[in-house]
């Protein structure tokens, strides 16, 4: 048995961050619980799915998310933290 939080501590690394469990699952991408491996701090993670984003042809929309959230500071609204792109 995994106890709580544990999984999070036993994820994979991508940049600084140690990848844990699926938080949710979106039409393009999946949200995952990921924590800073200096600070300790938690965050979420969402990878998006190249692949179907480009051949839906929406990649101008997810720029355009992207540069949006970027924007947005407010206490309602999930911060954006940085972007990162990774090629498999
Ligand atoms: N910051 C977050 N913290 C925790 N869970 C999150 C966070 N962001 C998203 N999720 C979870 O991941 C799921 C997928 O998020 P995502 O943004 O990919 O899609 P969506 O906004 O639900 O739908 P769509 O695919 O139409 O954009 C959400 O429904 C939610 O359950």
């Amino acid at each position: 048995m995994v106890r709580e939080g544990e999984e999070e501590r036993r994820g994979t690394r991508l940049g600084k961050y140690e990848i844990g469990r699926t938080l949710g699952e979106g039409n393009f991408a999946k949200v995952k619980y990921a924590q800073h491996t200096e600070t300790g701090q938690p965050y979420a993670v969402k990878i998006l799915d190249r692949k179907r984003i480009l051949s839906l042809k929406i990649d101008d929309q997810i720029k355009r998310e992207i540069g949006t959230l970027k924007l947005l500071k407010h206490p309602n609204v999930v911060r954006l933290h940085e972007v990162r792109s990774y090629l498999r």
